[in-house]
């Protein structure tokens, strides 16, 4: 009798995996629901950034296999997608069978395929969230199996509803571009960010940038866990003893943004969420390697306001970016800063957890 009147407690299950991108968004709406009652636990593999990241947040993780699938031969390549496709659909039912949510939203990475269909044959509602200006792969095929479709930013997916990349409460509560640069003086502050894993070009180059107009910036270099030792000598290389900071992987990047005056920086959809937010100029170098070119698309509109410039990869180099920074000052930056902003959306993370409770509460699950 007691049992029977005890309100079920809904459980939310979060797949995301692989990169930053994935999941401090999936982070951010576990967080608010979590703080409105619901439970959360969460789908991810257990070589990437969600295995530290999510038990830190308090929440249930458990683990599939699933790779990624680069390499020369397609058949190789085929079996061993299919052989992983079958193992980790099979792993996740498992544990889908064993948590029995109520609702499922998948924020991508390699873990997002198999687990998403094995929701779906779990009969669980499953929501999918988008990042990116161009849809990916997977989330193309799962569109067909989602109850509800949620895009990053507007016209990416037909039947999906705008509701933003859910971001982090450090980095809603940064205050704006005016107040930030209000007593700042000295050198320009730089930024230098490679996405959740560094990038090669940055760790190649900005030392050089760094040794060309050492006197006129400080930079603030993010290089990976991979590179940081190079870096570092990199930078040392230079003679210069100060100005300049080198970390592996930033966790507070909400007091990085506070401090910078500009980043040079890789354009994953939430990053350029995060610099749209605050309002930061940048240098965005997209990532070249993806067909779809979805980086140089997530950054296009902030270049046509004139709150950031791109350059493709080959064209960063030394020489040409140090003119780009010298002909910059305070004043233009902080112009650039402002037209930024003026891309800004409402509070994802609040209208994404939102919109799963209303459902779940519409649909009596
Ligand atoms: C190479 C690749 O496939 N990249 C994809 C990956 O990006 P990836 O995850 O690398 O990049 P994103 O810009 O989307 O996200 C990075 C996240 O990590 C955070 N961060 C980064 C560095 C750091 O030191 N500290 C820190 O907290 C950023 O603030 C941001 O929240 O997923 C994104 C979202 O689908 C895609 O748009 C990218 O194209």
């Amino acid at each position: 009798m007691i049992n029977a009147c005890k309100k079920k407690i809904k459980t939310i299950l979060i797949i995301a995996g692989g990169s930053g991108g994935h999941v401090f968004p999936g982070l951010s709406v576990a967080r608010y629901l979590m703080n409105h009652g619901y439970k959360v636990v969460w789908l991810g593999s257990k070589e990437n950034i969600e295995s530290q990241l999510v038990p830190r947040h308090g929440i249930d993780i458990k683990f599939i296999y699933m790779k990624g699938w680069r390499g020369k031969n397609i058949y190789k390549k085929l079996v061993t997608l299919l052989f992983l496709m079958f193992l980790s659909i099979y792993q996740a039912l498992k544990i889908i069978k064993y948590w029995k949510p109520d609702i499922a939203l998948s924020m991508g990475g390699y873990v997002a395929g198999p687990s998403s269909l094995a929701v779906v044959l779990c009969r669980i509602p499953l929501i999918i969230h988008e990042q990116n200006r161009v849809i990916g792969l997977t989330n193309r095929y799962l569109s067909f199996f989602a109850a509800k479709i949620f895009q990053g930013f507007p016209d990416v997916i037909a039947n999906a509803i705008t509701l933003g990349n859910p971001l982090r409460h450090t980095i809603l509560s940064i205050p704006k571009p005016i107040n930030r640069w209000k007593y700042r003086t000295g050198p320009i502050r730089v930024l230098v960010m490679g996405g959740s894993n560094g990038a090669y070009i940055f760790n190649k180059v900005v030392p050089k940038i760094f040794e060309q107009l050492f006197s006129k910036l400080i930079i603030w270099h993010q290089s990976g866990e991979k590179d940081f030792e190079r870096v570092l000598k990199a930078y040392r290389k230079t003679k210069q003893k100060i100005n300049y900071k080198i970390t592996p992987f930033i966790d507070d990047i909400a007091q990085a943004y506070s401090w910078a005056d500009v980043v040079i920086s890789r354009s994953g959809a939430l990053t350029v969420s995060e610099i749209i937010y605050v309002g930061l100029p940048a240098i965005f170098v997209p990532f070249p390697y993806h067909k779809d070119k979805q980086q140089y698309w997530n950054a296009l509109p902030l270049m046509k306001l004139g709150s950031a410039i791109i350059v493709e990869q080959e064209k960063f180099t030394s020489d040409y970016i140090s003119r780009v920074l010298e002909s910059w000052n305070r004043k233009t930056l902080l112009v650039m800063a402002k037209r930024a902003r003026s891309l800004i959306t409402p509070n994802a993370t609040k209208l994404v957890a939102q919109t799963i409770i209303q459902y779940l509460k519409e649909k009596k699950y």
